[in-house]
């Protein structure tokens, strides 16, 4: 573009670019007004109604709703619409009326919904966690750890111990956001435990993925390990039991040792002492078959070969930033967990993606 001279094409040019500044500066518009929607009860409320639901039987069945306000929901639905989480629908074939009805993205929000993942969605959109991006440019130039670090003088882990809420909402999120996952793991990917008599799943929390395998695999032992005060007060079954302790000193042994989303809550160095100590875990068993099981993200660059496959990696790099922002973790490449695992000792791997986002990594000592 030349900057001295406009003429007809550079304006078009910078209008463009306008649009695409704005597209991206407002991004959060989409994420306030689905927040606002599952604060209102929008979705259940639509679920309900059972068919396609009007403006104004919608902002009838808004309790709450100050009645001033009532002229305005039709502009939070309009967004809504436009970033798929709402569709209208005619009322009937011969109908003119439209009504609002739930899409794929909406449906999964729901309470009911096995895969409900808003628990998830509750941690991330909540002030506390938001607060430390606005703080990013600032980390960028000090000592901090994370910009939650700069954001609050104190790692998100120790804002846990006076916040249990906190500590309870991103919890519960990381629960919901298992479901889905553990689901099509015991499912599709069931041949990556099967012969194995022992697992423990380290940095497990409240259990989700280890109940659902131990479920699966009732002749297996499975053990969830993780921080004193998460396992506390869990009851177990007869195949699972709790443990807590710290996994940066030792953990207890088994054919395999599950690591799901935990070493992106790590940097190399974190992560390269996990592995070690995993590496040893599983060597001091005689036996064959004896593996890491990771679950985590492998951060898809440079596969941009259609729309869905470039919004995949996009989601992927909000994660990664996620990471950064947080805990001073990271999502990783390919070439990067390889490197890892070769520092730590290991001799191989595999990668099979599972959903979405997500892929399983089995790595042998
Ligand atoms: C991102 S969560 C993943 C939880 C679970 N694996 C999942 O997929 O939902 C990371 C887990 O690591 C645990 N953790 C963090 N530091 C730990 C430590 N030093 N020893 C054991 N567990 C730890 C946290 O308490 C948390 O449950
Ligand atoms: O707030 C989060 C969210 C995640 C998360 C959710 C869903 C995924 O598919 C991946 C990651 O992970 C977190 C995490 O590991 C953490 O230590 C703190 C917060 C969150």
């Amino acid at each position: 573009m030349n900057m001295g001279n406009a003429n007809g094409e550079d304006a078009i040019e910078a209008l463009q670019a306008h649009a695409h500044i704005w597209r991206h500066a407002f991004n959060f518009v989409s994420f306030m007004s689905l927040k606002c929607a599952l604060d209102l009860g929008i979705l259940d409320i639509i679920h309900d109604h059972g068919k396609p639901m009007t403006i104004t039987q919608l902002v009838g069945a808004l309790q709450m709703l100050n009645p001033t306000k009532a002229c305005d929901i039709y502009r939070l639905m309009h967004i809504l619409v436009h970033s798929d989480f709402f569709a209208r629908q005619k009322l009937d074939n011969d109908a003119q009326e439209e009504g609002y009805v739930l899409t794929n993205s909406s449906r999964i929000l729901l309470k009911n919904n096995p895969f409900c993942i808003t628990p998830t969605l509750k941690a991330t959109m909540d002030p506390i966690i938001t607060k430390p991006w606005s703080f990013l440019g600032t980390w960028f130039q000090n000592d901090d750890h994370t910009p939650f670090a700069t954001a609050y003088g104190k790692t998100l882990w120790d804002y846990f111990t006076h916040d249990p809420q906190l500590k309870d909402l991103i919890n519960d999120g990381l629960a919901s956001d298992s479901q889905l996952v553990t689901s099509v793991l015991v499912d599709k990917c069931k041949g990556a435990f099967e012969g194995l008599e022992s697992l423990v799943d380290v940095g497990g929390g409240t259990g989700t993925t280890a109940k659902a395998i131990a479920d699966t695999f009732p002749h297996m032992e499975c053990t969830v390990f993780d921080l004193p005060h998460i396992v506390a007060g869990l009851q177990g079954s007869k195949n699972l039991k709790y443990v807590g302790g710290n996994m940066f000193e030792a953990f207890p042994t088994g054919d395999a040792i599950l690591l799901k989303k935990v070493l992106h809550d790590w940097n190399d160095k974190g992560c390269l002492t996990i592995l070690k100590r995993c590496k040893e875990a599983i060597s001091s068993q005689d036996k064959v078959g004896r593996k890491l099981i990771i679950i985590d993200m492998v951060v898809r660059e440079n596969e941009q070969v259609n729309d869905e496959a470039s919004s995949l990696t996009k989601t992927q790099l909000f994660f990664d930033m996620l990471m950064l922002v947080l805990v001073a973790g990271k999502e990783r490449r390919e070439e990067e967990w390889a490197e890892l695992f070769l520092a730590a000792g290991f001799s191989s791997f595999k990668i099979t993606p599972i959903v979405g986002l997500t892929s399983l990594i089995e790595v042998y000592p």
